[in-house]
């Protein structure tokens, strides 16, 4: 299981100095859509230059024009780059084909997504990584009804699976028992005074978790 660290609403050395903070524990890093728009895709060129060995999700966030987007975050160095589910098949299709071209990979984000249908849909696609997302402005009125997403995603067991939306160290154990492939936390690390050591919970608290539960069937 993966733990990957969002960077979002950061300055460009906070970015940086989260990723210090945290590297040992943490092995997915997202650039998060506010940081891309304030830096552009240059913040992704010297991210992956400074740990290029570290898995880059670029999260573009992309809807339209997915070609050029698509091949703009590999370009720039990113693994990952995410497509929001809601894009015209299209768009799916073509980032899927420049993904497969740079050897890279898209994460298709399911905000919003609420009828199993469309995952059919991806599935068909060939869509084979998604994440189920409680948006940012949805956590305001309210916390993730875990059930509700990952039931969107149990019928399609081949899909890697990664979750988003407020993860802290308390909501942690009830959202790993739905055994994701990758866990996206953001300011559950960052915000918090300790980042090393919340990353370190957090890592530690997945590996436990693996370690006495098989694998998602
Ligand atoms: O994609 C995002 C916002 O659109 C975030 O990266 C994701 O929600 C994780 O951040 P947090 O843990 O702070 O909710």
């Amino acid at each position: 299981m993966n733990l990957q660290l969002a960077l979002d609403r950061m300055s460009e050395k906070d970015c940086f100095q989260a990723i210090e903070d945290t590297k040992e524990f943490i092995d997915w890093i997202e650039v998060g859509t506010g940081v891309i728009k304030e830096y552009g895709m240059q913040i992704i060129r010297d991210i992956k230059k400074a740990f290029p060995h570290m898995t880059l999700v670029a999260d573009m966030k992309t809807c339209d024009a997915g070609k050029h987007e698509a091949a703009q975050a590999f370009e720039a160095g990113a693994d990952i780059t995410t497509v929001m589910a809601f894009s015209a098949d299209q768009t799916i299709k073509d980032t899927l084909k420049v993904a497969e071209n740079y050897q890279g990979r898209i994460m298709v984000d399911l905000l919003g997504v609420k009828e199993e249908t469309r995952i059919q849909e991806l599935s068909g696609l060939g869509v084979g990584l998604v994440s189920l997302h409680f948006g940012k402005d949805m956590q305001a009125s309210g916390e993730m009804a875990e059930e509700d997403l990952f039931s969107l995603v149990k019928n399609h067991p081949h899909f890697d699976i990664a979750v988003a939306g407020g993860i802290n160290l308390d909501s942690l154990p009830s959202i790993l028992d739905n055994r994701p492939d990758t866990l996206i936390v953001g300011s559950g690390i960052t915000k918090n005074t300790d980042r090393h050591g919340a990353a370190s919970e957090m890592k530690g608290m997945m590996m436990n978790h693996e370690a006495n539960h098989s694998n998602r069937q």
